[in-house]
C-alpha cells in the first residue's frame, strides 16, 4: 500500500469557511458533536469506471455522512461497495465519471490520495499489502512524522514515539513483537485486520473507512477490534464501514445502514434492516426500494 494512502493528519482550515455553531446530539450512546450545516461527507451521484476495461461499476451513489456519525454499508457480493471505498480514497484503478464528492466542504475529487488522507480520510483496505523490507514500528513512525511535518510541528524521535505508540498497541491489544516485523509480512489475516487499526489508532482520522474489518476474525481479535475501534471515535469522527455480518455492527453500534445494489446504494435505514436481510436475504429488501 503506498505510503501516501496511509499519512493523515488534523483538519485543514479553511479560513473563508465560518463554522457553523456545533449542536449535541446523542448518537446510539455516544454523544456527538454535530455541525447541522455541512456535512462532514457529500456523495452525490457520483459514478466511476474500472480505468484499465472502461467498465462502469458505480451507477449513481448518494450518501450523506455527518461528524459522530456510524455507516454501514451492506450488499451483495459485487455491488460495488469496496470499489465506492476506493474511489473514495482516490484508488488509481477507477475513474470517476460523474457526480461529487464534498469532504469538510472541499472538493474531495480534486485532491490526490495523498492529500485526501492529510484532510481526514483513513481507508483499510479487504487486504491489507505486505511492505518488504520496512518494519512495522520504522513505518507507523514515518507516517506519523510525515503528518507531523505536513502540519508543521516537529518531527518526533524513536524516544518520544515509542511511548505513544505502545499506548496505542495497547489499545488494539497487539504484542509488542509485531512492531519488529516487516509491515504485514508473514501476518495471519486477523493480524492483518488487527494492524490496520493499529495504523488507525496511530494516525487518526476524521472519517474511517473500515472495508470488511470483521472478515477472517476469530471472535476474541473481533470484540478487540471493535473495542479498539470505539475508543478511536469521539464525537467528532465518523465511520463508515462495510460488512457482511451482524456481529460487528452490533459492537458498533452503526446510526444508519445502507444496502448497495448494482452500484448504488439502494435503500438505507436502520440496524433494523439488518434483521430484513438476515431472515430474508437483500432481494426483499431492494424489493422495497
Ligand atoms: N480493479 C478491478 N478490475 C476488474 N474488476 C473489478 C475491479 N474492481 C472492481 N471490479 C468488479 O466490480 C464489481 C464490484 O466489485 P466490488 O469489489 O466493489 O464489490 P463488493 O460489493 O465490494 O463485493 P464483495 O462483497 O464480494 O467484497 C465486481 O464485479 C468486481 O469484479
Amino acid at each position: 500500500m503506498a505510503l501516501s494512502l496511509l499519512i493523515h493528519c488534523s483538519p485543514t482550515v479553511n479560513p473563508l469557511r465560518r463554522s457553523p455553531k456545533p449542536t449535541l446530539r446523542r448518537v446510539n450512546h455516544r454523544v456527538c458533536v454535530a455541525s447541522a450545516a455541512t456535512p462532514l461527507l457529500q456523495v452525490n451521484d457520483l459514478r466511476a469506471k474500472i480505468v484499465e476495461s472502461n467498465v462502469d461499476i458505480l451507477h449513481g451513489v448518494n450518501l450523506t455522512v455527518n461528524q459522530g456519525e456510524v455507516h454501514a454499508i451492506m450488499g451483495k457480493n459485487g455491488s460495488g461497495k469496496s470499489t465506492f471505498a476506493k474511489v473514495l480514497v482516490g484508488h488509481p484503478d477507477y475513474e470517476v465519471t460523474g457526480g461529487s464528492v464534498v469532504f469538510k466542504g472541499e472538493n474531495l475529487l480534486e485532491m490526490e490520495p495523498e492529500e485526501r488522507s492529510l484532510a481526514g480520510l483513513f481507508m483499510s483496505f479487504q487486504s491489507p499489502v505486505e511492505i518488504p523490507g520496512v518494519s512495522n514500528d520504522l513505518f507507523l513512525a514515518m507516517a506519523y512524522n510525515a503528518r507531523m511535518k505536513k502540519l508543521g510541528r516537529e518531527e518526533v524521535g524513536p524516544i518520544e514515539f515509542l511511548p505513544y505508540l505502545m499506548e496505542k498497541l495497547q489499545l488494539v491489544n497487539m504484542k509488542a513483537d509485531f512492531l519488529n516485523r516487516n509491515v504485514n509480512q508473514g501476518f495471519s489475516g486477523g493480524e492483518r485486520k488487527r494492524n490496520e487499526i493499529l495504523q488507525l489508532a496511530v494516525l487518526g482520522a476524521d472519517l474511517a473507512i473500515l472495508d470488511e474489518i470483521d472478515s477472517g476474525l476469530d471472535v476474541d481479535a473481533l470484540r478487540d477490534v471493535a473495542n479498539a475501534v470505539n475508543r478511536i471515535l469521539t464525537p467528532e469522527k465518523s465511520l463508515l464501514m462495510i460488512t457482511h455480518y451482524r456481529r460487528i455492527l452490533d459492537l458498533l453500534n452503526p446510526t444508519h445502514v445502507h444496502v448497495m445494489d448494482k452500484g448504488k446504494i439502494a435503500r438505507s435505514g436502520d440496524i433494523s434492516m439488518v434483521e430484513a436481510i438476515e431472515a430474508d436475504g437483500y432481494e426483499t429488501v431492494s424489493a422495497l426500494t
